[in-house]
């Protein structure tokens, strides 16, 4: 091993950041690093268990200021609804007092400070002789989309629809895009987000401040997207490989799940999860659930008990249990979704790809349907369904209603041994997972983005 580095991870305060950032955290000090990691109290309470190497991997709490109309107590994105995540980006800022006087006491001086919305510490860092690297847990294409300098972003009135329609000049795609309604997922650009910026000005202030950019993806997959990022902001972009957990041997498949999954036939189960943050509307969950009533396999759904619903049994559709009987589960817990797509009864992953989840189908050797629900998703199945043709994607009306036909008109298509975009997305996807899951892809990215980090360090 070369020199032993001392990196500051800072994300932002949601756990779809921390648990990315966690993750790689975990990979460096595999390598040997130290890492100190700042987060609030309650998150570091959820982390703990996944920090596999205590002795390098610190976790240091930090206070989040109350910000009003936050409710009292709010530390991460999850304890609060969307519309007011602008206030904790507020709270993240009133954190740098703290934070900066933290960063001063570390011995030995970091090397690194890796952050994504709290650009204010690049000026900590360079008053220290830090490096600071803006690392990314979303896909390249929706930063290059979205969040690049020659997006016109006006200051002067609010982002209109028209604005969104199109991509920034010269993006490299034109099937990773925003269709129609879909623009409004950009009108989030332009919105306050913390005191006296817009969403746009901190991220793309953030990425400009910063001594690299490095991104959670790899250059088979978004390259071209890659190569845009850098050359817009006219710094290096690193990446990092997907950075996905390593499957712990020692922990095994629940035993319910095993045993409900061992009754059906290799290839056969309809597995579906939607993430750790989006919320159905009760109308759209019953439609869904129907949707998989209506395709005749069995299916386990782990799904969050949709708006207004304290239960899933008080969501479900009448009489959905009675027909569905033992062929159907749908559970509202967490469920492990890694070992599960693992589980050779399984045969089809219905999922929103999520950035976590695409590499995870990617990985596992079902098809591929997708619903993606949020901005950065829409662009990820963009990629999956249309670039590498990996999954289909299942149809929506233009208001974003997902009718039960037409998720079991898409499942049916997948799982239909005879047909041939079935055949097409099967054949792709055995390619595609074969290069990922060949020893030394993942390593060969992280070998070679540690070497990035000790080039940039002597700058
Ligand atoms: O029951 C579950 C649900 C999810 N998971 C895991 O939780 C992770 C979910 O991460 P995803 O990135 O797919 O989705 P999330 O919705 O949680 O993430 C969020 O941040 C990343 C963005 O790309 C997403 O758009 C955003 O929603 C996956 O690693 C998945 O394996 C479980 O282990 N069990």
């Amino acid at each position: 091993m070369g020199k032993q580095l001392h990196i500051v991870m800072f994300p932002w305060i949601a756990m779809g950041h921390m648990t990315p950032f966690l993750h790689l955290s975990n990979k460096l000090a595999e390598r040997g690093h130290k890492i100190t990691f700042f987060l609030p109290n309650k998150a570091k309470q959820q982390l703990q268990h996944s920090v596999l190497y205590p002795s390098l991997i610190t976790l240091h709490p930090i206070t989040i200021p109350h910000v009003h109309p936050l409710p009292l107590g709010t530390e991460t994105a999850s304890d609060i609804h969307l519309h007011l995540t602008g206030h904790l980006a507020t709270a993240l800022d009133l954190t740098r007092p703290e934070v900066e006087s933290l960063i001063k006491g570390l011995t030995p001086k970091p090397h690194f400070i890796f952050y994504d919305f709290a650009y204010w510490v690049t000026e900590i860092a360079t008053e220290l002789g830090i490096k600071s690297v803006h690392y990314n847990v979303v896909c390249a294409a929706s930063l290059a989309i979205a969040l690049v300098p020659d997006r016109n972003v006006p200051r002067d009135r609010p982002l209109t629809m028209e604005d969104n329609a199109q991509p920034p000049p010269g993006y490299p795609s034109s099937n990773v895009v925003f269709r129609g309604s879909e623009a409004r997922h950009m009108l989030l650009l332009g919105m306050e987000f913390g005191s006296g910026l817009t969403f746009y000005e901190r991220i793309t202030t953030a990425m400009k401040l910063s001594d690299a950019i490095a991104i959670r993806t790899c250059r088979e997959v978004e390259g071209n997207f890659c190569d845009y990022m850098s050359a817009q902001y006219n710094k290096p972009v690193f990446l990092t490989g997907p950075v996905l957990p390593d499957i712990d041997d020692n922990i095994p498949l629940e035993a319910q799940w095993a045993e409900w999954l061992g009754r059906f036939e290799p290839g056969t189960v309809l597995f579906c999860a939607f993430g750790s943050q989006f919320i159905l509307e009760k109308d759209q969950f019953q439609e869904l659930v129907l949707g998989f009533e209506m395709t005749k396999l069995p299916f386990l759904l782990a799904l969050k008990p949709p708006s207004g619903c304290a239960s899933i049994e008080e969501a479900l559709p009448e009489g959905f249990k009675e027909r569905v009987g033992e062929r159907g589960v749908v559970h509202s817990g967490w469920v492990q979704q890694p070992l599960i797509l693992a589980h050779p009864s399984v045969g089809c992953f219905v999922n929103h790809c999520g950035f976590g989840s695409m590499w995870e189908s990617l990985m596992a050797a079902s098809q591929i349907v997708m619903v993606p629900q949020l901005g950065d998703q829409i662009l990820n199945t963009r990629l999956m369904a249309e670039e590498l043709k990996v999954g289909v994607e299942v149809e929506k009306a233009e208001n974003g209603w997902v009718s039960k036909e037409s998720l079991c008109n898409t499942i049916n298509l997948v799982m239909d041994q005879g047909s041939e975009v079935g055949c097409l997305v099967r054949k792709n996807h055995a390619k595609w997972r074969q290069i990922m899951v060949n020893q030394g892809f993942m390593s060969g990215y992280f070998d070679t983005f540690v070497k990035d980090l000790e080039m940039i360090m002597g700058t």
